[in-house]
Formats: C-alpha cells, sequence, structure tokens
C-alpha cells in the first residue's frame, strides 16, 4: 500500500462551468416558447418570458432578459457527446495519470441532469463516455505499468447515505481520513476490467436509485447519485514502486424545486424539502467558496449536508471540478434556469488545487532525500515570494494608503451584496421548510381524527396501529424540520448582525473621515438593494392580489347574475354608482346549476362575469376593493344556486422572501411567528396596506364611506350588489335613496376564523368558509385617471390571456410604492 505522499507541485485551477440547455418537450412546445439563446458556444442568454411586458419595459425600464457567459454553453441541438469532447474528455484523461476529477449536474428538476449524466441508448451519458475514455486510455498504454480500476455508487436521499451495489444497504457514515479525506464508511468498491462492467454495476445501481413521478418529472431523481471510480497505476519503470491513484467522481444531484411546482405532498414534499436543503447548502458553499476566492479567508459549510461533505475535494481541495448547469428552455422555467445560471456563474470564481497522488509502495532514503531537496525549493520559493511582497508593501505609502482603502472597500461592497444573497437563500429555506411543517400538521390533524373514528369501529386495531405509524412518522418529520427551522433561524441572526456590523463598518469608516464619496455610494448602494428587493417582492404579491380580486369581481357578477337582473337594469344601476362596464359581450355568463339563465344571457349579451371583462369607475369617483384571502364563503347564495361558490381563494407566498429595513427586527420574525401562522397577518410595513378601508370620494356627497361594521374588512364594491337587490325590490328608488342604503360589508372576525359575515341593510348574516381564513387584506384602488388606465393583459403574467380588461388607477393612490403597478 503507498504510505508516503510525493512532495508534488500543486497547481490551482478554476472550476470549469459548462451550460447545457435541454430541447423543449413536446408538451412545453405547445404550451409556450423557448427563452434561451446560446451564441458563440460560451454565451446564454435568458430571454424575458413575458411577451406583453412592453409597456412595463417603456415606462420603468424593468426587463427580465439576463445574459451570462461560461467556459462552454451547449444549445439544445448538442448531444452529450458534444458535451464530452469539449468540456470534459481531457480533464478524465488525467485521471489515469493520477489526478482526481469531480464531474457534477446541477440544476433544477427536469433539467436534464440525469439525461446528461447517464443518457441513453443513442446518446450515452458522461459517466459511460467517461467510463470508456479511461478503459480505452488503459488498453492504448505502452508502458509496463500496472492498472487497477475500482468503482462504487451511493445515494444520498434524505441525509442518509445507501451503497447502490449493495441489494439493500444500511445506513452509511462519513469518515474523515488523513490521508484520504472524507470517506464513506463500509461503501463497497467493485474491482472492474472492463468499461461493460462498470456499466452493468451502473445500470443496477440506477435500478435501486429513488426515483418518483412528480408534475415537473416523470421520472424524478429524489437522491444525489455519486459514481466514483478510482485508478490505480503501479508504476513499472523509472519511479519503480511508485503508485499513483486518480479518482473519478461523477455525481447526477436531485433537482431543486418547488413543492407548488411539481405539485407533490406527503412523502415526496418532504423529499423535496430535503432534497432543496442539501442544494442550499450546496449553494452556499459554492458561495462561500466564491467568496474565498475574491477576499482571502471565508468559512465554507461543508458540514450543513452530507453531500457537501462528499463533494468537499470537487469544490475545494484537490480535484479538476466541472459543474455541468442544465437547465430548461421553457418559459415556466424561467426563475429556476436563471437562479441556476445564477450559481454556475458564481463557480465560475471557485478555485481548486490540483496535484498528482503519489505515493510509494516502498520509499527508500533517496526518495526521502528527494522529497527533502524538492521541499527546500519549494522553501527558498515562497521566501522570495515574501520578500517581495514586502517590499512592495514599504515603497510607495501614500499610494499604498489608498490602494488599501480602495480594495477594503471593494471586499466591504462584495460582503454586502453577498450578504444579502445568504439572507434570500436562507429566508426561501426557511419558508420551504415552514410550509412543509404546516401540511406535516395538516396531515398530523387528519390522522388524530382517522385514529380516533377508526377505533370507534374497528376490532382487531391493524388499521389503527398502521395510522398510528404513519403518525410517528410525520411527528419524526415535523421535529426534524422544527430543528433544521431552529438552525436557519440561526444562521439567519448570525447573517442579520454580520449585516449590522456591515452598516457600522460603513458608518465609521464615513466618520473616520475615509473615502467619502465613495462610502455614501456604498451606503446608499446597500439600501437601494434592500429597497429593490423589497419593491420586486411587493411587486410579485400585488399580482397576486390583483388575481384573487379579478376572482371576487368575477364571483361579484355571478351573485349579479344570480339576482336575474337583466342587462339594462345593470347598466342604470352601474351608471347611478358611476361606473362603466365595458365589453359585454364574447363570453356567456356562468350560470349556476339549478337556475334559469338571466334573459340578457340568452341572447348572447352577456354581463362580463369572466375574468376577460372588467369595471371601470367614472372619473369623478372612486372605490375600495378589498377582500380577505384563503376565505371561502359557502355563501347563503350558495343555497339558492345549489353549488359552492369561494370568493377569493388561496394564496401562497411562500416561495416570496424579503429582507428587512434598517433597524427592524429580521423579516422573517416579523412575517411568521411559528410554522402555522403568520403573526401580523401580511407583513403590513412592506405592503403599507391600510388598516382600514380607504376613505371614498364620491360625487355624492352623501354617500357613506364604506367599511364594515365589524373589523373593517369589507368588500365595498358589494354594495353595488345591494343596490341591485334594491332595486330589485322598489324600482321606484332615487340615485339618492339608492346610495343611502347601507353598503353591503364584507368582515370576518379574526377569533373566529371560519366565519364571514355580510351585512345587508340591517339585516346581518353570518356565512361560514370552507378554508380557515387568511385574515390578512390587501387593497386595490381603482381610480379612473384615464391617463393611467393600465391594461392588465399587457403586464402581469397571470393575464396574459385576460382579454380586455381595463382597470385603472390614480397614481397619488400609491405613494412610497411603484407608481406603474395598479
Ligand atoms: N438533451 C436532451 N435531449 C432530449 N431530451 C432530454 C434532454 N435532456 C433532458 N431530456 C428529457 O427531459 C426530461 C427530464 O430530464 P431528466 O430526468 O434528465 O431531468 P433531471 O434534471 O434529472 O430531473 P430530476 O432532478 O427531477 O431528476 C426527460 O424526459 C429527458 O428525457
Amino acid at each position: 500500500m503507498p504510505s508516503i505522499k510525493a512532495p508534488a507541485t500543486k497547481q490551482t485551477t478554476t472550476l470549469t462551468v459548462a451550460v447545457k440547455c435541454r430541447p423543449l418537450t413536446e408538451k412545453e412546445r405547445k404550451r409556450g416558447r423557448d427563452i434561451v439563446r446560446v451564441k458563440d458556444d460560451k454565451e446564454v442568454t435568458v430571454l424575458d418570458p413575458d411577451l406583453s411586458k412592453d409597456y412595463l419595459d417603456r415606462v420603468q425600464n424593468r426587463t427580465k432578459e439576463r445574459k451570462y457567459s461560461f467556459d462552454y454553453a451547449f444549445g439544445p441541438d448538442c448531444t452529450n457527446s458534444d458535451v464530452y469532447k469539449t468540456s470534459i474528455s481531457s480533464t478524465i484523461a488525467g485521471v489515469v495519470q493520477g489526478l482526481n476529477a469531480t464531474v457534477f449536474a446541477y440544476g433544477s428538476t427536469g433539467s436534464g441532469k440525469t439525461y446528461t449524466m447517464a443518457g441513453t441508448k443513442g446518446d450515452p451519458g458522461l459517466m459511460v463516455l467517461s467510463l470508456h475514455t479511461i478503459f480505452d486510455l488503459i488498453k492504448s498504454d505502452t508502458s509496463s505499468d500496472e492498472f487497477e480500476v475500482t468503482c462504487s455508487y451511493l445515494e444520498v436521499y434524505n441525509e442518509v447515505i445507501y451503497d447502490l451495489l449493495e441489494k439493500s444497504s444500511g445506513h452509511l457514515e462519513l469518515r474523515e481520513d488523513p490521508e484520504q479525506g472524507i470517506i464513506v464508511a463500509g461503501l463497497r468498491c467493485i474491482k472492474v476490467h472492463s468499461a461493460d462492467k462498470i456499466l452493468e454495476l451502473l445500470n443496477l445501481g440506477n435500478s435501486r436509485r429513488k426515483t418518483e413521478s412528480t408534475e415537473a418529472n416523470a421520472t424524478s431523481s429524489r437522491s444525489h447519485a455519486v459514481l466514483e471510480i478510482i485508478v490505480k497505476r503501479k508504476q513499472r519503470n523509472k519511479y519503480k514502486n511508485q503508485v499513483v491513484r486518480g479518482k473519478l467522481a461523477l455525481v447526477d444531484l436531485a433537482g431543486s424545486e418547488r413543492a407548488s411546482e411539481t405539485n407533490s405532498g406527503g412523502q415526496k414534499l418532504r423529499d423535496g424539502a430535503n432534497i432543496n436543503r442539501s442544494l442550499l447548502a450546496l449553494a452556499n458553499c459554492i458561495n462561500a467558496l466564491g467568496k474565498q476566492q475574491k477576499k482571502g479567508l471565508a468559512y465554507v459549510p461543508y458540514r450543513n449536508s452530507k453531500l457537501t461533505r462528499i463533494l468537499k475535494d470537487g469544490l475545494s481541495g484537490n480535484s479538476r471540478t466541472i459543474m455541468i448547469a442544465t437547465i430548461s428552455p421553457a418559459g415556466n422555467q424561467y426563475h429556476h434556469t436563471v437562479n441556476t445560471l445564477k450559481y454556475a456563474d458564481r463557480a465560475k470564481e471557485i478555485k481548486t488545487h490540483i496535484q498528482k497522488n503519489v505515493g510509494t509502495i516502498d520509499t527508500h532514503v533517496a526518495d526521502y532525500q528527494r522529497m527533502i531537496d524538492s521541499l527546500q525549493i519549494e522553501v527558498c520559493r515562497l521566501r522570495k515570494e515574501l520578500a517581495e511582497k514586502e517590499s512592495q508593501l514599504s515603497v510607495k505609502p501614500t499610494e499604498k494608503a489608498v490602494d488599501d482603502e480602495l480594495s477594503w472597500l471593494d471586499v466591504l461592497s462584495r460582503e454586502t451584496s453577498e450578504n444579502v444573497q445568504e439572507r434570500i437563500n436562507l429566508q426561501k429555506a426557511l419558508f420551504e421548510l415552514e410550509e412543509t411543517n404546516i401540511r406535516n400538521r395538516i396531515e398530523l390533524q387528519h390522522l388524530d381524527d382517522a385514529i380516533a373514528k377508526q377505533q370507534v369501529i374497528e376490532k382487531d386495531g391493524t388499521i389503527v396501529q398502521a395510522l398510528r405509524e404513519r403518525r410517528q412518522v410525520i411527528l419524526d418529520n415535523i421535529r426534524d424540520n422544527d430543528e433544521a427551522g431552529a438552525s436557519y433561524h440561526k444562521e439567519i441572526e448570525a447573517n442579520e448582525n454580520h449585516r449590522c456590523q456591515l452598516q457600522d463598518m460603513i458608518e465609521e469608516a464615513i466618520s473616520n473621515d475615509g473615502n467619502k464619496t465613495y462610502l455614501r455610494i456604498l451606503s446608499q448602494y446597500r439600501l437601494l438593494g434592500m429597497a429593490n428587493t423589497e419593491l420586486q417582492f411587493q411587486m410579485a404579491m400585488r399580482d397576486q392580489v390583483i388575481h384573487n380580486q379579478r376572482e371576487a369581481q368575477r364571483n361579484l357578477w355571478n351573485l349579479i347574475m344570480g339576482l336575474g337582473l337583466d342587462q339594462k337594469q345593470i347598466m342604470e344601476l352601474a351608471s347611478k354608482q358611476g361606473i362603466i362596464i365595458e365589453d359585454w359581450t364574447t363570453t356567456t355568463p356562468w350560470v349556476p346549476s339549478g337556475m334559469k339563465q338571466s334573459p340578457i344571457s340568452g341572447h348572447g349579451r352577456s354581463p362580463p362575469l369572466c375574468s376577460c371583462h372588467g369595471i371601470r369607475q367614472s372619473s369623478s369617483t372612486s372605490s375600495v376593493f378589498q377582500h380577505h384571502q384563503d376565505v371561502g364563503i359557502r355563501s347563503s347564495f350558495e343555497e339558492h344556486w345549489g353549488s359552492s361558490h369561494t370568493v377569493c381563494r388561496e394564496e401562497h407566498h411562500s416561495s416570496y422572501y424579503m429582507l428587512s429595513h434598517d433597524h427592524s427586527p429580521p423579516a422573517y420574525l416579523r412575517m411568521r411567528r411559528n410554522s402555522e401562522h403568520w403573526v401580523t397577518g401580511r407583513p403590513v410595513p412592506w405592503f403599507s396596506t391600510p388598516e382600514k378601508p380607504q376613505v371614498v370620494h364620491s360625487k355624492y356627497p352623501e354617500t357613506r364611506p364604506l367599511s364594515s361594521s365589524r373589523s373593517g374588512h369589507c368588500i365595498s364594491a358589494s354594495c353595488l350588489l345591494e343596490n341591485f337587490g334594491q332595486q330589485q325590490q322598489d324600482a321606484q328608488t332615487t340615485d339618492r335613496q339608492l346610495l343611502e342604503v347601507p353598503p353591503v360589508g364584507l368582515s370576518s372576525s379574526r377569533s373566529s376564523c371560519k366565519e364571514v359575515t355580510m351585512h345587508h341593510g340591517g339585516e346581518t348574516r353570518t356565512l361560514f368558509g370552507t378554508t380557515k381564513p387568511d385574515l390578512s387584506s390587501c387593497h386595490i384602488l381603482h381610480n379612473a385617471a384615464p391617463s393611467s388606465r393600465l391594461n392588465l393583459s399587457q403586464l402581469i403574467p397571470p393575464y396574459a390571456n385576460a382579454g380586455p380588461n381595463v382597470f385603472s388607477s390614480s397614481s397619488s393612490d400609491f405613494k412610497g410604492r411603484p407608481s406603474n403597478f395598479v
């Protein structure tokens, strides 16, 4: 066995990053367009997926197009063999010479990682091609050296390591070996003599790998797989008894995903959370390593996951490493694609130090002498370098001071943006974890109910036992996730402390009369960066709110139609309210089952019921539309119509995250107290959501402000409905009488979360929601300053096909918010 490492010289090299874009699938081709362009085999451009963004681009100069440049870039027409020949084959050849190499595929779920690494019969993947190269090189070697090739194949599933070459492998543990670094204790290493044998083992291992069918990918890998090939070469000629040992690690990562996209639940969801957790750990290591290259030592959190510990050598140690970032060209994958490219871009900074792994079977005095000689040479070289550096430092003190200051400021500025990025990552991970636990707790509740019921009816108790076991699994998962969440909280606190330190440093430097202008700009930049992130978040939230608003509006129309009013009546009422109804044509209204069609619908001239219709108010009036999120209302109309009708729908904001303001508690503290509840509803400080409905201006001074009697949450638009009802009762009602009718208010009490109360004139009806409402409320103001009218179908993705609906806003109602936002 080799015992002593020879003093081989280290060569520093940067990580090679290749991007591979897969072709659109048939389904994707039907649904949308290809948004990725590859130029000159190096440059990747991701186009803005929203074709109807022209208006925003004009007004705010906001485009989501992104451009990146990499060592290699491969378009959808490239095969695995193209990728291999161009970017990998030379590295693989080094393995036979005693060098280490790591190739890993990184990308979101369904982006083509497994396809790239394993491939198909017609287009063999990088694993297959690499193995063929190794054996071809061994075969064609003309020296008398002796080769030995061994292979192991493991997977990391839910933070547990399994041996894929064992039929029923137990859990394996990682160990630190002083000579070999991280090793997996007990992992089977099989001696192989041909590429075909390894491929056989690879297929066997793949068949044991955990895969699932998810919404995003029919055969989604749920684990990270690492194939390791070790080539030992016993030299027989010049360096007799010397052994070189090359190691090739080929890694197929599980795909990062959003639970909402993969439509997964139960175990799949928990897998997803674990996958995301380890990928986040990998991303954090990439971040830290990138940082390290720029400004010296930085803590690299390898220990945060098994995956990063296994990949440690490949990321920073003795390995020539290639990252294949796989991306999908589909428009709906824009965020994943940009995210993958962002990390790939950062990975370009990572440096590794390669060195031949040389050992001797039998080390002689002469060998020791050689080692001492080369060490002495190395010491001399380093001394010389040090002396040069010192003389440079002492030459021009003034110049040096300016340089030092500038480079210090550079570091500060970099650290600031990295701190922001880290915060985003952590909060995102935390939210996903919390969401998983919310689902876990719901399942737990269902299990408790089921156990209670089953205990009464079941005699032998087998089902109850199974349910209890399941319950225990869920409890374990909750505990694990809570623990992981606690550690994220700690990391976020550390991040927050670091942020404060950075701010203090900037402020101190300003007060110490440093490079004031630069520092002020830096400080401004930091604050603006924060504000910008916050605005983006707000906008994303508003997109969602508008979407919900439209649903609420559509449902209001359904209610109106349910009253059996004809077009004329509706028009009259609307004009009395100062509301202009646009586009009566095109769509047949939704008619609840068991109800007669409205007379107007029979003529194909229906009121606007679907989302492609809208209301706008005449220029002199304004109104507040406010709705409760996640309030499923089983209204009194339901009895009448025989159909449950939900006014607003559930919102998920878990994928959004934000940064805290200066001197405020961390954002996560303000958003959620624990994994189950929003503490203060929507985070008010960021949305500036008014606590009470806005004052309603009207051309009629007698009109009462729209408010609800209980909590101040109301759908004031429903006064329209009220008025319709009123008109049915009394056709003689005057304008003024109509307006004096108390508006319908829709309120909900915070204490009784499933209850929604409707105030109708003097009468109050309590309705019950089908789901627990999230009482956070959002407001949208619709004014009709014609110049600020926006066509939503041009602006916001969910409305891209919404038709000619017009919402309008007055920018004055949005002080301190993006003025273009409806
Ligand atoms: N270059 C390509 N050419 C043709 N089809 C491809 C290509 N890359 C990927 N695909 C197809 O895209 C789908 C998803 O690919 P794959 O399973 O490799 O994704 P993945 O990134 O490994 O996903 P996950 O992380 O969920 O395991 C598969 O149906 C695969 O055949």
